[in-house]
C-alpha cells in the first residue's frame, strides 16, 4: 500500500492551546480515510494542516513533518498556492461563488492561466461529470450557481475542487448540511472518486465513516487514539475509548 501522505510527530498550537498532540499517520493513496471523534477533538485542525490552511490563523504554531509524495509541505520553499491546487478542499456548507455554474468551475483553471474557451469548456464538462452533476445542469451552465439546491451546490463545489486537477481531496463534514438523498449521492460519488484521488473526510456521522471509508482515525483531545482499517475500527476496536465512542457511550 502506497502512502500519499505521511504525518510525523505533528503538534499544533493555537496560542497556548495544544490542539494536536504528537500525530503520526500514513494515509494511503487512492483510498478514503475518515477522521472521527467528538466535537473539538482536532479533526478539522488536522485536516487543515494537510494543505496549510492553518497558515491563515494568527498565533498558530506547528511542529513536526507532513510529507505529501515524500515532500515536506512545511518546507519554507513550498509553493502554498500549488500545494492547495494539489490538495483541494470542500467545506461543510456549500460555498459556490455568486456567479454562473460555468464560471465557478472555470475560476480555478483561469487563475492558473488557462484561457482557451475550448479547454475551459472541456474542463467544465469533465469536472461536472466527475462530480455526478453534469446531466442535471448541462442546460443551465450560464445560470447562477446560487439557484441550485444545497446538494447540487455541494457537488458543484466538489466539481470546482476537481477542476484544477488535485490529487488529494480534503472534505470537512461535506454532507452535514444536506438531506439524506443528497448525502447518499455525495457518498456514491466519493466511492467513485477514490479511483483517481486520495480522499480524506471529517465526519460526525459514524455510519457514514463505516459506509465509505477504507481507513478510519479516531481522535480524542488532540490525539489519535486508534487508526486502522474501518472494519476493524467498528467491529473490533483495540482501545476501550474507541469502543465507548463508537457504541455511543460518550462524545
Ligand atoms: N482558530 C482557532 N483559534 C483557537 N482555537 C481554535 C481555533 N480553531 C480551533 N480551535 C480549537 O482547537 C480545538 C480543535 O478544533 P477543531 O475544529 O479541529 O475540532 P473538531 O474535532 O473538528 O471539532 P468539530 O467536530 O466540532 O468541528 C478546539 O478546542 C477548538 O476550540
Amino acid at each position: 500500500m502506497e502512502s500519499k501522505i505521511v504525518i510525523q510527530d505533528l503538534n499544533l498550537y493555537y496560542g497556548d492551546f495544544h490542539a494536536l498532540k504528537g500525530i503520526n499517520m500514513e494515509i494511503p493513496k487512492n483510498q478514503i480515510t475518515a477522521f472521527i471523534g467528538p466535537s473539538g477533538c482536532g479533526k478539522s485542525t488536522c485536516l487543515k494542516t494537510l494543505n496549510r490552511m492553518n497558515d491563515l490563523v494568527e498565533n498558530c504554531k506547528i511542529t513536526g513533518t507532513v510529507l505529501i509524495d515524500g515532500e515536506d509541505i512545511y518546507d519554507p520553499r513550498t509553493d502554498v498556492t500549488l500545494l492547495r491546487k494539489r490538495a483541494g478542499m470542500v467545506f461543510q456548507k456549500p460555498n459556490p461563488f455568486p456567479m454562473s455554474l460555468y464560471d465557478n468551475i472555470a475560476y480555478g483553471p483561469r487563475v492558473h492561466g488557462i484561457k482557451s474557451k475550448q479547454a475551459l469548456d472541456e474542463i467544465v464538462e469533465k469536472s461536472l461529470k466527475s462530480a455526478a452533476l453534469w446531466d442535471e445542469v448541462k442546460d443551465r451552465l450560464r445560470k447562477s450557481a446560487l439557484g441550485l439546491s444545497g446538494g447540487q451546490q455541494q457537488r458543484l463545489c466538489i466539481a470546482r475542487a476537481l477542476a484544477v486537477e488535485p490529487d488529494i481531496l480534503l472534505m470537512d463534514e461535506p454532507t452535514s448540511a444536506l438531506d439524506p438523498v443528497s448525502t447518499l449521492k455525495i457518498e456514491d460519488l466519493m466511492d467513485d472518486l477514490r479511483e483517481k484521488y486520495t480522499v480524506i473526510i471529517v465526519t460526525h456521522n459514524m455510519q457514514q465513516a463505516a459506509r465509505i471509508a477504507d481507513r478510519t482515525a479516531f481522535f480524542l483531545l488532540g490525539q489519535i487514539v486508534e487508526y486502522t482499517d474501518t472494519l476493524t475500527m467498528f467491529n473490533n476496536p483495540k482501545d476501550e475509548r474507541t469502543e465507548r465512542y463508537i457504541t455511543g457511550r460518550f462524545g
